[in-house]
């Protein structure tokens, strides 16, 4: 585990949307940690993740606590918030090549970017794809380079949404276990959305359910 790693906390967490409550949240996932958010559609998951990362809509006010560590994450703009998120489609950026959207995940003084980008590729068994347009990868391969791009970033913490609904079953368990085990190693708390009891069962953590 990453000596930096911290808890991500959501203290007493309630969210209403034109007055009326959404959802209440109060749990603490420890470094590694996964947390399932489950519930039927409009319950607000995705709304929680807004909320965690910065871009909650004026329509919603909240009230409470998130922390990483000991740090007070809703006093900083979003960009300095070191939560990195993951979507059900990968958002590869189309212009830049594999390599590319590898060293955009990098911080800028990064030294020895070249051979990051390359352990990375290598880690997730695209070894020599550096130069390929993302457009001639299959999904599964999208999904991976967005993996990496996410975790050369180093954030503090990550939110997944619905991040294996795209792909097929075989791939799904073969992401679930890459995904979940490169978040264990880097010691990062996550929270995950998902509608499906595989993808918590996968998981491994705590499960809480809105609505
Ligand atoms: N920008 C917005 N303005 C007003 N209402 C919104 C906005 N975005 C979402 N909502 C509403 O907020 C509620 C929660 O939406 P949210 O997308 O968080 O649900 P969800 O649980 O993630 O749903 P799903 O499983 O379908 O993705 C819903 O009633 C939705 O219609």
């Amino acid at each position: 585990m990453n000596n930096a790693a911290n808890a991500l906390t959501l203290e007493q967490v309630r969210i209403h949307l034109a007055g009326r409550p959404l959802l209440h949240v109060d749990a603490t996932v420890a470094p590694g940690d996964v947390l399932t958010v489950m519930g039927p559609s409009g319950s607000g998951k995705s709304t929680l993740l807004a909320f965690i990362a910065g871009f909650l809509q004026s329509t919603f006010t909240a009230q409470g606590q998130v922390r990483l560590g000991d740090t007070d994450v809703l006093r900083l703009p979003a960009e300095q918030r070191g939560v990195g998120l993951l979507f059900q489609d990968p958002l590869l950026f189309p212009h830049l090549s594999v390599g590319g959207n590898l060293r955009f995940g990098l911080p800028h003084r990064s030294p020895q970017k070249s051979a990051q980008v390359a352990k990375a590729l290598d880690q997730i068994g695209l070894a020599g794809f550096e130069a390929r347009d993302p457009a001639t990868l299959s999904g599964g391969q999208q999904a991976r380079v967005a993996l990496m791009r996410l975790l050369l970033s180093q954030p503090r913490a990550v939110l997944l949404d619905e991040p294996f609904s795209k792909l097929d079953t075989a791939l799904r368990q073969e992401m679930r276990t890459l995904v979940f085990g490169q978040l264990r190693e880097a010691g990062l708390p996550a929270l995950l959305v998902t509608h499906d009891e595989d993808d918590a069962t996968a998981a491994g953590g705590q499960i809480i359910a809105l609505g």
